[in-house]
């Protein structure tokens, strides 16, 4: 009896210090579950805290390249302003996408692309204009000018300068394909009007065609270069006597400018060119276009 009794108290000890030393195992693994939560909320904040920082360095960095910068530190970023800046602010302010700040970095540092449209009445050398451009910036040959034959649907050219990428946009000016110029608008940043100088009985037409190009919604404040072209033709009127004869009310509203050039010796090309960059860069439409291809691309 004494035996069994002695054996019950054993069994129950052993069973308590089985109790025991659970329960110690079960504090010892939920400490080591609380350090390792510990130590991952540590790496959290500082990353939290790394991520934090980029994003202000990126906020101030945009600030800075933005009207903002030169106004109260008398310091300019060359080659940052313009919607690039603001932009750089938007995205570093968190305006950006939800991906974090390795997007915002790509988004960043991609270069904006600019449509540029280029028009005019038939045979005013668009398309030798186009050819002469993509000589320029991508250094190599063109079509040779003889090779070059009237367009009917459209030519396009691609180009980078330092900062942009630029796609131009050719279209046919025979009378019955000039239809077909207001399909590309919407899209475009901006518009050069190629305008034979040195064929007198051709300025009524085009300025006829033009003052329809600026009339129209969907171009609304999008800059125009003017390139009076064939300069080397001793025919050629120079840029101020086209604009006289042009005598165009409504440039007024946008900005433009008469850029006398050749698209055969390539005069004149990349100061037009170099002018409606800058444009495009400040212009509010450029704002409003990549603010639609913002939204279509989160859609
Ligand atoms: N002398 C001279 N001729 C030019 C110049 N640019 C173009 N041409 C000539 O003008 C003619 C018409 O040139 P295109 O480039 O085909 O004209 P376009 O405006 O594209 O004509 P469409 O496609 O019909 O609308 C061609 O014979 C060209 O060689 C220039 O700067 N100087
Ligand atoms: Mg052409």
């Amino acid at each position: 009896m004494a035996r069994k009794f002695r054996r019950e108290i054993e069994r129950e000890r052993r069973t308590l210090a089985a109790a025991w030393e659970e329960s110690r195992a079960r504090v010892s693994r939920s400490r080591v579950v609380e350090g390792c939560s510990r130590v991952s909320l540590k790496k959290k904040k500082k990353k939290s805290f790394y991520a934090f920082a980029i994003d202000g360095a990126w906020a101030v960095l945009g600030l800075m390249c933005s009207s903002y910068g030169p106004r109260y530190t008398g310091l300019r970023i060359p080659h940052c302003h313009g919607p690039f800046a603001v932009r750089m602010a938007h995205l570093s302010l968190g305006g950006g996408d939800v991906n974090g700040p390795s997007q915002k970095g790509k988004h960043v540092f991609s270069k904006a692309e600019f449509h540029v449209l280029i028009l005019g009445v038939h045979k005013a050398g668009k398309t030798t204009l186009l050819e002469k451009v993509k000589s320029i910036y991508l250094k190599e040959e063109g079509l040779p000018h003889d090779r070059i034959v009237p367009t009917v649907g459209l030519n396009i050219g691609r180009i980078e300068d330092a900062n942009v990428k630029l796609v131009f946009w050719d279209l046919g000016g025979q009378p019955g394909l000039r239809t077909i110029w207001e399909k590309y608008y919407e899209e475009a940043h901006a518009v050069i009007y190629v305008i034979d100088s040195a064929a007198a009985s051709s300025f009524e037409d085009a300025k006829s065609a033009l003052e329809k190009v600026l009339h129209h919604e969907d171009l609304q404040g999008a800059p125009l270069l003017i390139f009076a072209n064939k300069q080397e033709l001793p025919a050629a009127v120079t840029e101020e006597e086209l604009a006289r004869h042009l005598h165009l009310k409504e440039l007024d509203e946008r900005p433009y400018m008469f850029q006398a050039g050749s698209a055969y010796d390539g005069t004149g090309i990349k100061a037009g060119i170099d002018w409606l960059v800058e444009e495009m860069e400040r212009s509010k439409r450029t704002e409003v276009l990549m603010a639609r291809t913002e939204t279509a691309e989160k859609i």
